[in-house]
């Protein structure tokens, strides 16, 4: 996984990096500090059939609780009505529970708003686990492969809920998360704990 403020205004082509000129990474210290958890699992421990084929899977799950998981697989010949679920994954938006996504094949690219309202973009590939806290404003895109085939997590049944500006903005999930994470807020996340392995 690497990360990188996004260029603004956004290229023309979402899915090309659009990293911003003159600037380094974004470290894992800074994407915790928005909240945003990240875990590497090798690829291997959990086959394409969803079965966790590695204790390590059994303990993440267990420790935060995500009892449920789907797969999604994103590609235009997988995922019906493709450009259009895009464009809605890629609409700014917040869920009301943490989004949490284990990536198995393929790659693709969380942005995340920072607390300058800038937009930090994570380059995913297969093995890395993300959490992005309920209520960040967030969007998603494949890059230039256009093919991801990802694992959902969830602590209750699944589903998929994006709630968009502007009633995200006075959501109670979005001001919990800047009471916790704002540019106000006292230190990042009284109870969070940065999850980061190799
Ligand atoms: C590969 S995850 C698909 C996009 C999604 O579930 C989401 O909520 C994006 O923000
Ligand atoms: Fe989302």
């Amino acid at each position: 996984m690497r990360a990188w403020k996004t260029q603004t205004p956004l290229g023309a082509d979402a899915r090309q990096p659009n990293r911003r000129s003159g600037e380094g990474d974004v470290s894992l210290t800074e994407l915790n500090a928005l909240g945003v958890l990240y875990q590497y699992f090798p690829p291997s421990d959990y086959d394409r059939h969803g079965t966790e084929a590695h204790a390590q899977w059994t303990h993440f799950r267990q420790t935060y609780g995500f009892k449920y998981a789907d797969m999604l697989e994103v590609s235009p010949g997988k995922l019906g009505d493709y450009e259009a679920k895009l464009r809605m994954f890629f609409e700014e938006h917040i869920h009301a529970d943490p989004e949490v996504r284990y990536v198995v094949d393929g790659s693709g690219y969380f942005d995340v708003r920072d607390t300058d309202d800038d937009w930090i973009r994570i380059a995913v590939e297969p093995g890395d686990l993300l959490v992005l806290p309920a209520g960040i404003f967030h969007r998603f895109t494949v890059d230039s492969r256009n093919y991801i085939l990802a694992v959902r997590l969830f602590a209750d049944e699944p589903q998929w809920v994006p709630i968009n500006r502007p009633a995200a903005d006075q959501h109670p999930a979005h001001l919990e998360y800047m009471r916790q994470y704002g540019r106000e807020a006292s230190d990042p996340g009284p109870d969070q704990k940065a999850v980061c392995v190799g």
